[in-house]
């Protein structure tokens, strides 16, 4: 199967900074939301979920179709809580009825991350809508209870090596885990809607303990009242995958453009664009003076 972008021709990086402008300002605006935490990290979530899908072996799901938009793909257990940033873009296709589904779901994440103040995150346009049947199955996205070589094993699917992963999960710097959606809890301090490194950071710096939660998952706590998955933990059990927790907490700027360039290549899964697609790099609210 090939997915072949389609050229935008109508459009113009004006088009879509106007895109990038009216989610920015209503993330602004939706402050409360999920106990003052905002969008941020559940759009983030989302465009990880409709690009996590992809199979590199057969070029299947991913987020060029946009199949989230389906009942098949939306109630897969492994989305549960995402319907909050689907609602929440729900307005922005109606405003912009041009953009693809697969194109909003992804720079809806793009615009979390760059007003969250992370890195930019350079983004092309050109998604198609798939139809219904074309939803991929349930079941390709991770669970959170395994261990490094489940790790390993399930990002090669995505084509993404040790250095990559190591650098997307860092986006677990963001928001937060809830009982009724994934059945982990916490953490209890500050949940951040800030981007910065600070997961590696707490991933060497906090005394972890393993704990059976209130949904009787086995959880990582901390004195801080802090927490890990299994599988965050994972990346400080491996030695290969600890060499990048290092890097990453010891070099903000490395992790920075470690994460830009793997966060691209996630949300591009199985896309093959024209040679004519421009790259957008989008100016945030603060960096327009609005
Ligand atoms: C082994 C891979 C991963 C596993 C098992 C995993 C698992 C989870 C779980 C269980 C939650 C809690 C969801 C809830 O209870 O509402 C979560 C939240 C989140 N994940 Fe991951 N995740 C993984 C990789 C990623 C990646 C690659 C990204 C993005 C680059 C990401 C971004 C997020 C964000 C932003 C949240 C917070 C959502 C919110 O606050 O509503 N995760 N993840
Ligand atoms: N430490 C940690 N692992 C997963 C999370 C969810 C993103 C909030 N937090």
């Amino acid at each position: 199967i090939v997915h072949m972008a389609q050229e935008i021709k109508d459009k113009s990086e004006k088009d879509y900074q106007e895109v990038y402008n009216a989610i920015a300002v209503k993330l602004r605006e939706e402050d409360e939301f999920d106990g003052y935490i905002g969008y941020g990290p559940v759009l983030t979530r989302l465009a990880w979920h409709s690009s996590g899908t992809w199979d590199k072996n057969n070029n299947t799901g991913g987020s060029f179709g946009g199949t989230y938009q389906f009942q098949k793909e939306s109630n897969d257990p492994s989305n549960k809580g995402l319907h909050n940033g689907a609602e929440f873009l729900a307005p922005i296709h109606k405003q912009f009825p041009w953009l693809s589904h697969g194109d909003l779901y992804t720079l809806g994440g793009v615009v979390a991350i760059q007003e969250l103040q992370g890195p930019v995150i350079p983004w092309r346009p050109g998604r198609v809508d798939l139809p219904e049947d074309m939803t991929p199955d349930n079941g390709r996205l991770p669970d959170a209870v395994y261990g490094a070589d489940y790790v390993r094993n399930f990002f090669k699917r995505l084509d993404l090596n040790d250095q990559e992963v190591v650098a997307l999960m860092g986006a677990h710097c963001l928001g937060r885990t809830h009982l009724q959606n994934t059945g982990f809890d916490g953490p209890w301090g500050a949940a951040s809607n800030t981007f910065t490194n600070e997961f590696f950071l707490n991933l060497l710096n906090e005394n972890w303990k393993l704990e059976k939660n209130e949904a009787k998952n086995m959880q990582w706590n901390s004195p801080k009242g802090y927490m890990m998955l299994p599988t965050d933990h994972a990346l400080i059990e491996d030695d290969k995958y600890m060499a990048y927790v290092k890097l990453y907490a010891t070099n903000n700027d490395k992790f920075f453009e470690d994460f830009a360039k793997a966060f691209k290549k996630l949300l591009e899964g199985g896309i093959t664009f024209p040679q004519s697609t421009p790259t957008y790099r989008f100016e945030t609210l603060d960096s327009q003076g609005l």
